[in-house]
């Protein structure tokens, strides 16, 4: 995936300006940045929820333009419809154009694979945070994406439920599924990532492999933030 000069304004406010990146398939990438720095946009851009206002973000490698999207998205907080926890995954299963027959068994294989079978007939939005946090990656899961976008999956979770989630992070990494994500959490960028992408005032500042970045930062404004000064 390729961002090319994207910028994002609303009535006229500048809200990312000029981003330019490029994301490797494979690859665990960190967006850090202080609050309002344009981390959630510039996610909901790559996804697609989002048009840029200015240049484009390109799909690039074989099946580029397949119309099924190849991406999914996991959100600080899940959004469940008041459906069973298997129903929702197989409606968003239905949704990607997945045919009835093979729906139920994809959205099963999935609750199964992560140890969540237990769930499957429960309404999913009376599960606690964590489970409906577990079962939104479950779901994701069923989709089978090339790249997961992940926006603060575990702002909202105790360390427990953090370390589960971080462990489907990495099912998902060992998979060959190309994860970018959001967290303001710099234990977990560190345990995470391979790459770092830094933003400020919505502009991307730096795009630096981790060890590099949690050593020294290329930018001032990194290098402050990550030393714990207050950036605004
Ligand atoms: N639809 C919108 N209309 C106007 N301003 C918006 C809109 N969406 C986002 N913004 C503004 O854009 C800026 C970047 O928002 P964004 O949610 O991307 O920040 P962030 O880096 O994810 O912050 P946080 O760490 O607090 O989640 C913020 O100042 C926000 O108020």
């Amino acid at each position: 995936m390729r961002l090319e000069a994207v910028s994002f304004a609303v009535r006229g406010k500048p809200l990312l300006t000029d981003i330019g990146l490029e994301v490797t398939s494979g690859q665990r990438i960190m967006v850090l940045g202080p609050n309002g720095a344009g981390k959630s946009l510039t996610l909901r851009l790559c996804h697609g929820l989002l048009q840029p206002t200015k240049g484009r973000v390109t799909w690039l490698g074989a099946g580029a333009n397949t119309p099924r999207r190849r991406h999914a998205m996991v959100f600080q907080r899940p959004v469940m419809l008041r459906r069973s926890a298997l129903a929702n995954i197989t409606h968003a299963l239905a949704l990607q154009g997945i045919g009835r027959a093979q729906r139920k068994e994809q959205a099963l294989a999935a609750l199964r694979h992560f140890g969540l079978e237990a769930l499957a007939d429960r309404p999913a939005r009376v599960l606690s945070g964590g489970e409906q946090q577990r079962l939104a990656m479950a779901r994701a899961w069923a989709l089978r994406p090339e790249v997961l976008f992940l926006d603060e999956p575990c702002a909202a979770l105790d360390p427990g439920a953090t370390h589960a989630i971080e462990e489907m992070i990495q099912a998902f990494h060992r998979a060959g599924v190309t994860i970018v994500m959001t967290t303001h959490n710099m234990g977990q960028a560190r345990r995470l990532a391979d790459e770092v992408i830094f933003l400020h005032h919505g502009r991307l500042l730096e795009q630096t492999p981790a060890a590099e970045f949690f050593e020294q930062p290329r930018s001032e404004a990194a290098d402050a933030f990550m030393k714990g000064e207050l950036l605004w």
